[in-house]
């Protein structure tokens, strides 16, 4: 598995589509942001659809990446029950466009600046009940620059 670092090249370019099919683990952390938060509400609350189902993952609330790598840390074809872009004829005409978008914006922050936890602070997966559109509930993190 590749990292942001190697692609980073001591701090000369930015992440590249080309980069997306080795950066596996950085595409599988967005397909499970995707699959636990989608951006797109799709008028029946989000527990009721496959993505968060008991019946099609293990241990659904929990975070983990993994289960969209294969044993050698490749990215796995995406699995019938991943559904946030939707699927049939409703399904997102913008898929194509968006993933690769998310994955650009996504590698460069990770490649620019480390998140972390205050201490103290735990994350919350929750949906945030105050705000339409499945938002997560507030938590604070801390945003530090990689390289100066
Ligand atoms: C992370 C980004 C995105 C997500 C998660 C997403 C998700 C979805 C979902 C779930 C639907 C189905 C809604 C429903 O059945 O009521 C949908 C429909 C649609 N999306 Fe997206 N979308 C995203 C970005 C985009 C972008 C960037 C475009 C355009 C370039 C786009 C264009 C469309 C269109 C045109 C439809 C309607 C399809 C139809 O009903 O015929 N989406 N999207």
């Amino acid at each position: 598995m590749l990292s942001l670092s190697v692609v980073n090249n001591g701090n000369d370019r930015f992440p590249g589509l080309e980069d997306r099919e080795k950066l596996s683990y950085t595409e599988a952390t967005l397909h499970e942001s995707m699959r636990l938060n989608p951006a797109v509400t799709i008028g029946v609350p989000h527990s009721t659809t496959c993505d968060t189902s008991v019946d099609y993952w293990t241990d659904v609330d929990r975070f983990d990446p993994h289960r969209f790598l294969d044993s050698n840390g490749k990215l796995s074809p995406k699995p019938e029950s991943w559904l946030p872009f939707s699927a049939g004829r409703r399904v997102c005409l913008g898929e194509s466009v968006a993933k690769p978008e998310l994955f650009l914006a996504f590698a460069t922050l990770l490649q620019k600046y480390r998140f972390k936890l205050p201490s103290g602070v735990i994350t919350k997966f929750e949906e945030d009940k105050d705000t339409y559109g499945g938002l997560p509930a507030k938590y604070e993190i801390l945003i530090e620059e990689r390289y100066k």
